[in-house]
């Protein structure tokens, strides 16, 4: 088979090559520079070596915030605990300075892990506010623990021993380029694309085996390690720590860095950061009001440039690739092999046993039996209403049933919606659950996180086997973007697609996971002539293989089609099932469709 072609570009948010060339050398020569035009070389070397540690800081926020899509408000108090873990190391232990930011990070990273464990279920702002919560105990802690943190005077005396100010700068420097690296792999990595996938929605990540708490444990708690960081070596830059590190106004600088930089974009937070030190610099004879002037920043950033500096510039990339010439793209004969072996057909692939589910007074789903065998094309369908979707949203467990059971291959199936995948059973939801800001490539990556066997250590150090994986992602990826007539499209931002091909990027992506039970709720409906053909080959190839697909559609002549067995579902109960000759004369199908004469007049040709 001729190896699948996608066109190479990267739209990530990371700075162009060029600028970032010249922002290295600038700083990398800063100490020299200042040296030579200034008396006061230590004063413009501190001014840096801050700015790249509120840089660290707002990484950390950026993870959390743009990419985990976490609000968080306790990353100064972040700070501050990593400032504490620092001095407390070197002032009170005596021990080597550099040990004291390893020492920030493990108990900053503990107290993120902490704070997200007990707000698992929070949505968005209840868990901006129990962040604030946490940072206001932090401040009080911090404030009344005198003989660890020295109280509202904190701890002084706190140097990084042997190191003379430049060094500490390269030091500075070279962290800041570590965390922008270890965010760069993390997002880029499978991990990244979790996260972004939770972020967007929760149900579409279950439906891929991605486990939303698990995801945003590590993100959060990542962020926080960061954060720890940056306060380590606020205490070893400016010599003390007090509780105003945590001081909920300090996180005014980063937040105005987020969002003037970009907020979910790579190079943001450091671009963001470097202008809002640049203004502080600025308008030092008028520090009085720099607050004042901060918060309009953040404020005219937010009407005038909602996506920041880079989310700007990054989007205007997008806008080229998605604007670009149709070409006429002819889909790949074959599909790649990211499928499973079929098991056993003895037993039915996807099996519920007398299932009910009621909403209220509504009894949506009342009693269905239903049995999918493998190598088959199996169709649901019914009136508008009828209990469909509710139904297979039963057998996915997106709805905990009142009664009856759900056997996968024979086996129950477990109880959470994102542990049914790693059984081999995937959906696509009848309203659309695109990624709609990521690239279509990055959609069809996303479903295969399942398979994808690394730690996320091996994808932050991009270790051999990370590599290899990531690879062999991409190859499937391109198969199977190029088997749906997708693959000349991989690098376009998922929204910039047509209706159609949304839908058809949707069931890719479901196959990229793999799944040995694929569940589409009404994927045709809006496609076009050549589409519905596209998604038939799909449906076909997977029976084919000896695998299963469960097919919701109102296109009796699709479903007619294309399916071996048909289940018929009114009122929430099933009213015949069969082969497609047996249910097309069925009166009480017949019945079930009185009022859409055409579909009467359909059955009975
Ligand atoms: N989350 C919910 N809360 C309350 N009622 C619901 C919920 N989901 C579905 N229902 C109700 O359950 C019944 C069955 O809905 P369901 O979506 O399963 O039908 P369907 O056959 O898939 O319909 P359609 O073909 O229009 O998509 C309907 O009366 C619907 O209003």
């Amino acid at each position: 088979m001729a190896r699948a072609r996608i066109p190479a570009a990267r739209i990530g948010g990371a700075l162009p090559p060029v600028l970032t060339a010249i922002a290295a050398a600038v700083l990398l020569a800063w100490p020299a520079i200042t040296d030579f035009y200034s008396y006061n070389a230590n004063y413009y070397n501190g001014i840096v070596a801050a700015a790249a540690i509120s840089a660290i800081l707002t990484i950390a926020l950026n993870l959390s915030m743009g990419y985990g899509g976490m609000l968080s408000m306790m990353h100064t108090g972040l700070q501050l605990l990593g400032g504490y873990a620092t001095a407390a190391l070197v002032v009170k232990a005596g021990l080597p300075w550099y040990l004291g930011p390893v020492c920030s990070i493990a108990v900053a990273a503990a107290a993120s892990a902490l704070v997200l464990a007990v707000s698992l279920r929070a949505a968005y702002l209840y868990f901006g506010m129990i962040t604030m919560a946490a940072n206001l105990i932090v401040l009080e802690v911090g404030r009344d623990w005198d003989g660890l943190t020295g109280g509202v005077n904190g701890l002084t005396g706190v140097a990084p021993g042997g190191l003379s100010k430049v060094a500490f700068y390269y030091v500075v420097l070279a962290l800041l380029v570590l965390a922008y690296v270890f965010q760069r792999n993390l997002v880029r990595s499978g991990y990244g694309r979790a996260s972004l996938a939770v972020r967007e929605s929760e149900d579409a990540a279950s439906a891929m085996g991605i486990r939303p708490t698990t995801t945003k444990l590590l993100v959060f708690t990542v962020s926080g390690a960061v954060a720890g960081l940056s306060g380590g070596l606020y205490a070893l830059q400016l010599g003390f720590v007090n509780p105003d590190v945590g001081l909920l106004d300090n996180g005014l600088v980063f937040f105005v860095g987020l969002f003037v930089g970009g907020i979910g974009t790579l190079a943001g937070p450091v671009l963001g950061v470097a202008l809002v030190a640049v203004l502080v610099e600025l308008i030092k004879d008028y520090a009085r009001y720099t607050t004042l002037i901060l918060g309009l920043a953040l404020l005219a950033a937010m009407i005038l440039l909602p996506r920041g500096v880079v989310g700007t510039w990054r989007a205007g990339r997008f806008g080229r690739v998605d604007d670009a010439d149709d070409e006429p793209e002819s889909p790949a004969e074959e599909l790649p092999a990211v499928l499973p072996e079929p098991a056993a057909p003895d037993v039915p692939a996807l099996e519920g046993r007398g299932l009910v589910k009621h909403f209220g007074g509504v009894r949506a789903v009342d009693g269905v039996d239903i049995a999918v065998r493998a190598g088959t094309v199996h169709g649901i369908i019914g009136p508008n209403g009828s209990g469909k979707s509710t139904t297979v949203s039963c057998l996915t467990r997106f709805h905990q049933v009142d009664a009856g059971e759900v056997l996968v291959f024979g086996d129950p199936a477990p109880a959470r919606p994102w542990a049914v995948p790693s059984l081999g059973v995937t959906r696509v939801f009848q309203v659309p659950h695109l990624f709609e800001q990521q690239s279509v490539l990055d959609n069809v990556l996303t479903g295969m996180r399942r398979r994808e066997h690394y730690g996320w250590p091996a994808a932050v150090l991009r270790l051999p086997a990370y590599r290899r994986r990531d690879r062999e992602s991409r190859a499937e990826a391109a198969g199977l973007l190029a088997f749906a007539g997708l693959a000349q499209r991989a690098h376009r931002r998922a929204g910039s697609l047509s209706h159609g091909q949304k839908r058809l990027l949707e069931v890719v992506r479901a196959v990229a996971s793999g799944p040995r039970v694929l569940i589409l709720d009404e994927p045709a409906t809006g496609l076009t002539g050549s589409e519905i053909e596209a998604l038939a080959r799909l449906c076909r190839a997977f029976r084919d293989r000896g695998l299963a697909v469960v097919l919701i559609e109102h296109n009796v002549e699709f479903v007619m089609g294309i399916c071996d067995a048909i289940t018929v579902i009114d009122g929430g109960r099933v009213i015949a099932a069969g082969a497609p000759d047996e249910v097309r004369g069925d009166p009480a199908v017949l019945e079930a469709y009185l009022g859409h004469p055409e579909l009467v007049e359909e059955a009975a040709e």
